[in-house]
């Protein structure tokens, strides 16, 4: 579970005392997710979410994170909210974390998503590229190709204790990604985590996205890459050609695809599928036995890294001419 900080009542107490969040009346950590410390708060007024940013997030980067929140709200896409304090900031601090209160928001993430579940991903990602353009803060994106480069330095000796020859065969991937990298594509603000945790449904319907923490400035057709990785592939490692297709047709139906964001977006969905090998595998050889969390397995995304790497065109992933 992702609990990695405890806190007290009292501390908690005080915490909400620079707020306008009415009488703590229960609270309790919220056992899913793996990066930050989620609580989930019960007050005389609205439920909350209270997080305590660990290890990935720097503290400099939450002024992003949250006034990107605040913004997309503003735009009318359904995402968290956070709470100001009585001093104006939206940050504070907990039990020696960076600590925010943002909005609950109603819904279940799905954990047997279908094509038109899909379909409605692509639209909201979609949006929340357009909606986001005018947003003013920048971040670059730490887990781009020389974050990789910089994961795999210090996680390349030991791969092979997790699947004998993964040392040569990601050396390869990667130097291959370093190489054929497309720059040059349209940029804004991504997601870059738009997992099925991070997306919730009410009555079969999309009702928000959560977790913006590793959003940032990055190519917009690497976020769809993404979504691919995350929502197309079947639990027997298979791609599913109607989720590809309807997640990209959704998508398209608000932002159209350049011709060169469809040339590269085999190369893409490699990129994304190593990013997630890569802090998975790292994350599954430093994560101290017995740590309250469900590590995440590095080897289903070098099964997709395999999958990707056979791929020719957009089309195999069920892209259709464009509008
Ligand atoms: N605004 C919110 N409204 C309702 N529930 C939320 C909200 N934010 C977080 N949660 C709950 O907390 C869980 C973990 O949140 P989140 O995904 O942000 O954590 P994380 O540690 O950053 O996870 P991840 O592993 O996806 O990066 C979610 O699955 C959801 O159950
Ligand atoms: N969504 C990530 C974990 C949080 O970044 C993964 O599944 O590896």
């Amino acid at each position: 579970m992702a609990v990695y900080t405890d806190i007290t009542e009292i501390d908690l107490r005080r915490f909400l005392s620079e707020y306008d969040a009415g009488e703590l009346t229960s609270y309790k950590g919220i056992a899913e997710g793996v990066e930050n410390s989620n609580f989930l708060l019960h007050t005389t007024r609205e439920p909350l979410i209270l997080t305590l940013y660990e290890k990935r997030v720097d503290a400099r980067d939450l002024p992003f994170f949250l006034g990107l929140m605040q913004h997309l709200a503003r735009k009318g896409l359904n995402c968290p909210l956070p709470l100001p304090r009585h001093d104006g900031r939206i940050c504070g601090e907990l039990s020696g974390r960076p600590a925010a209160l943002i909005s609950f928001l109603e819904g279940m993430w799905l954990r047997k998503p279908e094509a038109h579940h899909c379909h409605e991903v692509g639209v909201a990602l979609a949006q929340l590229h357009l909606a986001a353009s005018d947003f003013e803060i920048q971040r670059a994106n730490a887990l781009s190709v020389n974050g990789w480069v910089e994961l795999w330095a210090k996680a390349s000796d030991r791969a092979d204790e997790v699947q004998a020859g993964l040392t040569a065969e990601i050396t390869q991937e990667l130097d291959y990604l370093v190489a054929h990298w497309p720059e040059e594509l349209p940029r804004g603000v991504i997601h870059a985590d738009l997992f099925q945790d991070n997306v919730f449904f009410l009555s079969d319907r999309l009702s928000g996205l959560i977790d913006f923490y590793f959003a940032c400035n990055d190519l917009l057709a690497y976020d769809v890459a993404i979504c691919l990785n995350a929502w197309c592939f079947q639990p027997d490692g298979a791609f599913n050609f109607a989720k590809g297709a309807a997640l990209l047709a959704g998508y398209q139906s608000v932002r159209a695809l350049s011709d060169a964001e469809v040339e590269a977006l085999p190369t893409l969905c490699r990129g994304s599928a190593l990013r997630f090998f890569l802090t998975r595998l790292y994350d599954w050889l430093t994560t101290p036995e017995g740590a309250l969390v469900v590590k995440k397995d590095p080897l289903e995304y070098l099964r997709k890294s395999r999958f990707h790497r056979a791929v020719r065109f957009a089309s195999e992933y069920g892209l259709e001419k464009r509008p």
